[in-house]
């Protein structure tokens, strides 16, 4: 009997094609399991499917998450994965990502040994502040795999290059650790010298056991995220997504809104007021971000600054004020003397920003009152409410737009949908830091560059801020459409490779010799897709 060349080398063994019934193909598979997603409710049912559908077959869930990402996204990240962080004790099913406990300490190295060798890129939480929930401990793992699907969806990263961590070292949150289902250790977080050792003994055994690691800290408390950035980013290739991501994230949809705004004002960009609700480390990461892009404008440090006013739960940051602490003195105002200011209206008319921008974590604290302050003395104001998921986010899309009466230049944090007012059609920009990390951490990865500076997270900025194309200016978005993803992380990667070369810390001759169309088709070709198709017909796959 001939063998026919199309036929596999090693056939399959019959007990496979045996479980397969007689009529179903890769493409009939992908809708039924488009079916079974669509047929759950939204929320965590269906958080909880795709979870069990990436255990079961990993290539068909990439398939998926990559021809419907407009649809999954917000399943696997910002909104939904907020829930999944907070109820992660009482959904869990099976291992995933790693835990490295306090407990651990003094063995993490041989910890980090076991898994398997090749990890390029490591988003790493303690689940201290897990988006605008608080301190989650142990339940905030879905955070660091969200963001890494990300990365292989929006960056083309192999997942088997990717490393979800959560360190598990205590929650200061007393409802977790009375909970009999808590997965967890159950014990406050350690303070000071203890919480240093552990993350020098993490970062030490990190490079050593994955020395082409990138790695990007997500979701520390405050102080401990300025801390161990300011500590580690000399020494490891680390960023801190909330400080930075998020930082070059605002930075890019403000100049496109500026623009915008400054079209209808005539308001030179460096002339904008800029008003932070909000001073954690998004916030002050956000504001330094600016301060930094406006001095190369030419304005000095000083001149920048007086463009940025601070809130935070007490009211406008002011110099005066006691017991402020180390991260918000920067920005505190020295011009204003009078009665401590409290409330959002007070401040909004004092300042008369051009800009209102909320990473709080207050849900709906950008009131009627608020907005139409805003929209008295601006034309085109704008208004980026950022915190996440959407309960906590300031204002909603439709509010805003109906208290601006359509004018208002609007990005969230989360996702909201389209809004029809008056008969016009107006879209929501999403000012999420997933435009920025799948694209930064690529760029790091593929220059081998030796650190992340602050010039190379600009210019990443910079590069999403001009990526929008022609359809887009037109709608006045600023952000493009998230179904071009891959293409913007491209640019993006491209620009934070350029920046690494030109200080000298790249370690790759062949992108340093490409032009910039070479370099594009460079990065654009290592990007990974998933091969659904050949699991079934070499019989290697899981159905
Ligand atoms: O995860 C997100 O959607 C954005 C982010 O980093 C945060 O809110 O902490
Ligand atoms: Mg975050």
């Amino acid at each position: 009997m001939s063998v026919s060349v199309m036929s596999p080398a090693v056939p399959a063994p019959i007990s496979f094609y045996t479980s397969i019934p007689p009529h179903i193909t890769e493409t009939d598979h992908v809708q039924r399991s488009l079916v079974q997603l669509r047929t759950k409710s939204k929320g965590l049912e269906q958080y909880i499917f795709l979870n069990g559908l990436k255990e079961r077959d990993p290539s068909l869930f990439y398939q998926i998450l990559l021809s419907n990402m407009m649809e999954i996204i917000p399943i696997l990240y910002t909104p939904t994965v907020g829930d999944a962080c907070s109820f992660y004790s009482h959904i869990w099913r099976h291992p995933e990502g790693l835990y490295i406990s306090i407990k651990h300490k003094g063995h993490i190295r041989q910890i980090l040994r076991a898994h398997p060798a090749g990890a390029k890129i490591s988003v790493v939480t303690d689940g201290s502040r897990i988006l605008g929930l608080g301190d989650l401990g142990a339940n905030g793992l879905p955070i660091s795999i969200g963001k890494l699907d990300l990365y292989v969806a929006g960056a083309g990263i192999r997942p088997s290059s990717t490393l979800p961590i959560c360190l598990d070292v205590g929650t200061n949150t007393k409802k977790f650790i009375e909970d009999p289902l808590y997965i967890g250790v159950r014990q406050t977080r350690p303070v000071g010298s203890e919480m240093d050792e552990f993350m020098e003994e993490f970062m030490s055994a990190m490079s050593e056991v994955f020395p082409e690691l990138v790695v990007q800290f997500e979701d520390f408390s405050t102080e401990n995220a300025f801390k161990y950035l300011d500590l580690f980013r000399s020494r490891y290739r680390v960023f801190n997504d909330d400080i930075q991501g998020t930082g070059a994230v605002v930075l890019s949809g403000f100049l496109n809104a500026a623009r915008i705004s400054s079209a209808a004002s005539g308001l030179p960009l460096s002339e904008h007021r800029i008003l932070f609700f909000g001073a954690g480390s998004s916030g002050i990461g956000v504001a330094k971000q600016l301060v930094s892009f406006f001095t190369e404008l030419g304005l000095s440090v000083d001149e920048a600054k007086k463009q940025i006013y601070t809130v935070d739960s007490k009211g406008l940051i002011t110099a005066d004020r006691e017991g402020l602490q180390e991260h918000k003195k920067f920005f505190a105002r020295t011009d204003y003397q009078g009665p401590a200011l409290t409330s959002l209206v007070d401040i909004v008319n004092h300042v008369k920003p051009t800009a209102l921008l909320g990473l709080s974590t207050i849900g709906g604290a950008f009131t009627e009152e608020v907005v139409k302050a805003m929209a008295a003395t601006n034309n085109r104001p704008i208004i980026f409410p950022l915190s996440n998921p959407v309960s906590k986010c300031e204002l909603s899309f439709q509010d805003a737009i109906n208290w601006t009466n359509g004018r208002v230049v609007f990005a969230s944090g989360s996702p909201y949908n389209p809004v029809i007012y008056e008969g016009t059609t107006y879209e929501a920009g999403q000012g999420n830091n997933m435009y920025m990390f799948p694209g930064i951490g690529l760029g790091v990865i593929l220059s081998k560059a030796k650190h992340i500076t602050d010039a190379m997270v600009e210019k990443a900025a910079i590069a999403l801020s001009s990526s929008l194309n022609e359809e887009e200016n037109s709608r006045e978005l600023v952000y493009p459409r998230l179904n071009r993803i891959r293409d913007i992380s491209a640019q993006v990667a491209l620009a934070v490779a350029r920046e690494a070369q030109k200080e000298g810390i790249d370690n790759n001759i062949v992108l340093r010799n490409l032009n910039d169309n070479e370099a594009l088709k460079h990065i654009t070709g290592k990007m990974w897709k998933p091969c659904y198709e050949s699991h079934l017909k070499l019989g290697v796959g899981r159905l």
